[in-house]
């Protein structure tokens, strides 16, 4: 094991999840194990067997002469009372998706020490391994990644973008051009349908930063007793997730109750991160999610999280305060925002320490 790193921009490395499940354990870990010790995580909510995450279709966004005004409004209501929403018809092609999925399923099939090569290096989180594992006794999740920077093109560490297989870099960098390509047209009509129209922000999603989280979840003995991600809301502007199962896995937290997301065939799961939170003054919220995993099946998510160009500063949107509506956060420079986030506690709430 590692020394303690400084703060939760690196993590501690910690067992491949994958090996573990290889060895077929009929028990799993205590490291894992959530619903001991008084952690309570799982059991803290009930799930909602019939609840369903709205539906976004893009192409009735752009179709601004007939559909766009109720498509806005079923988007307002979305990001207001949900936070995600699945999108459809967003303009990436399912062989590109699909492309992407096989790369990273083939990525992790690889045997360990040859995914290693790729492996994170003390200090950072960037490279194949897990996040936020800061101390000896934090429980962990039953989950192996593999977090690389995207875009812009010259915040790319090549040394730790896979060349096994073979088409991986490729894939990955046409993958994320086209996601900002959605996320920039995402990002345009939620300040639509916020009613700000603001240019600023959407136009800042070009010169984004884009992040991407490649996850793998194996198959766990006892699936009810760990998780594969823990409860937490994103830190990104949004987030686009890719589902490459065809079985649930994520979950939204609504009315205090776990939602499955069905994975849809072509589609590309949209949440709200906290600075859209901010940035919508608390309009739209970051939603609680976390991964729960299957007791046969292995699961992969490839994650992109979006943030805006670093120069702009996150606050509330201008248009959405003043003439009597009080800013409910603080404005922050991009360099701050992240200095808190990487130094906060993990006990409390980030998006209130925000606050105003
Ligand atoms: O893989 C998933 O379903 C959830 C992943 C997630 O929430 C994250 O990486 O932030
Ligand atoms: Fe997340």
């Amino acid at each position: 094991m590692n020394s303690t790193p400084a703060n939760l921009e690196s993590s501690l490395s910690v067992p491949s999840v994958q090996e573990l499940a290889f060895q077929r354990p009929e028990k799993v870990p205590a490291r894992y194990i959530r619903d001991q010790d008084g952690d309570g995580i799982i059991a803290t909510y009930p799930s909602h067997p019939s609840l369903r995450v709205p539906f976004i279709d893009m192409a009735k966004l752009v179709n601004a002469d007939t559909q766009q005004k109720e498509e806005l409004r079923k988007l307002h209501l979305a990001c207001k009372d949900w936070g995600v929403f699945q999108l459809v018809n967003h303009g990436l092609s399912n062989s590109s998706l699909k492309n992407m999925g096989n790369q990273v399923k083939r990525f992790f099939e690889l045997p360990l020490q040859e995914k290693k090569r790729w492996a994170q290096r003390l200090g950072t989180l960037e490279g194949y391994g897990q996040a936020f594992v800061t101390s000896e006794d934090q429980k962990l999740d039953w989950n192996d990644m593999i977090f690389l920077k995207c875009l812009p093109i010259q915040n790319r560490k090549l040394d730790l973008w896979p060349q096994n297989p073979p088409e991986f870099r490729e894939t990955l960098e046409r993958y994320s051009e086209e996601i900002r390509e959605v996320t920039m047209s995402v990002v345009k009509f939620i300040t639509m349908s916020l009613g700000i129209q603001d240019k600023e922000i959407s136009e800042s999603f070009r010169e984004g930063l884009y992040d991407i989280r490649m996850n793998c979840y194996p198959p766990c003995p006892e699936p009810e007793r760990v998780l594969g991600i823990a409860p937490h809301a994103d830190n990104s502007g949004i987030t686009l997730l890719l589902d490459c199962a065809d079985f649930p896995g994520l979950q939204f937290l609504k009315d205090k109750k776990w939602v499955n997301v069905e994975p849809i065939e072509g589609a590309i799961v949209v949440n709200i991160g906290q600075i859209i939170e901010v940035m919508s003054n608390g309009i739209y919220k970051a939603p609680e999610h976390r991964a729960v995993v299957n007791k046969l099946k292995e699961r992969f998510s490839i994650v992109t999280f979006c943030y805006p160009n670093p120069h702009m500063d996150i606050g509330p949107a201008d248009k959405l305060t003043g003439e009597g509506k009080v800013a409910v956060f603080k404005k922050l420079t991009h360099a701050e925002y992240f200095r808190k986030f990487f130094n906060r506690d993990l006990d409390e709430s980030f998006i209130d320490s925000l606050r105003v």
